[in-house]
């Protein structure tokens, strides 16, 4: 089974995918952050380091959508392959921080790959409002990320809205976490684990 946690930077993808993993058993799978090579100069330069980062990111991601596919595990992955062309290369193309010709090229590579994707059993969409995204990613407190605007937020915001509002490859379960503290709140994350065994059950 592959289930897969999707949402704005700093919704709480990696903390919740880290908890379900314990609660479940499942093995989890998270984004290439710490050891990314581009992510700290993109956030320094977006134009200069948009066509590289989302390079990288592609092949990061795809070599998840391989592993998944082999290991016949139950597993829970931090983020999707469509988030990063539908939210954030279709942004930067939009914000002009992406050439036209490097979307289009970008876009060629992800039509081949997307063939070999297959969408997740289960896809658990945290949505926050950008207050409250702004407030975990500050708690977070990567050096790189102090100045991502709201502007950048809310885009990503409302692309990640009319992404969720068309999916319709697989199970899709939606957790507005603007109010709960599942880290702190025993009860706000018994909320969220009802929540998905109800969707589970519908799976068997
Ligand atoms: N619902 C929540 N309530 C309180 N703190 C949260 C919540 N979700 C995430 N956090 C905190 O916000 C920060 C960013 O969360 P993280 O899981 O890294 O987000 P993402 O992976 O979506 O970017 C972390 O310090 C985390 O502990
Ligand atoms: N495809 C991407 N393009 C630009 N930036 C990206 C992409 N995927 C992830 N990121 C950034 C956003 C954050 O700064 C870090 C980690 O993501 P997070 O949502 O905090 O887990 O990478």
């Amino acid at each position: 089974m592959h289930i897969a946690v999707t949402g704005n930077i700093g919704a709480g993808k990696t903390t919740l995918t880290t908890m379900l993993s314990k609660h479940y058993n499942w093995e989890a799978q998270f984004e290439d952050v710490d050891h990314n090579p581009y992510l700290d100069d993109f956030y320094g330069d977006m134009s200069k380091w948009s066509f590289a980062l989302q390079i990288y990111f592609l092949g990061s991601r795809f070599r998840q959508v391989k592993e998944i596919r082999e290991s016949g595990k139950n597993v829970i992955q931090d983020r999707t392959i469509y988030e990063d062309a539908h939210i954030f290369a279709e942004n930067l193309a939009e914000m002009n921080l992406l050439s036209e010709r490097d979307f289009k090229n970008y876009l060629s590579v992800f039509q081949l790959m997307k063939d070999f994707v297959s969408a997740p059993d289960l896809l658990i969409y945290l949505r926050a409002d950008v207050p409250t995204l702004v407030r975990q990613i500050s708690k977070r407190g990567r050096e790189y990320e102090a100045g991502i605007s709201i502007d950048y937020l809310s885009k990503l915001n409302n692309k990640y809205q009319n992404w969720i509002e068309s999916y319709k490859e697989g199970k899709l379960l939606v957790i507005d976490v603007d109010n709960l503290d599942f880290v702190e709140k025993q009860e706000d994350f018994g909320y969220i684990l009802e929540r998905i065994d109800a969707e589970l059950n519908g799976l068997f």
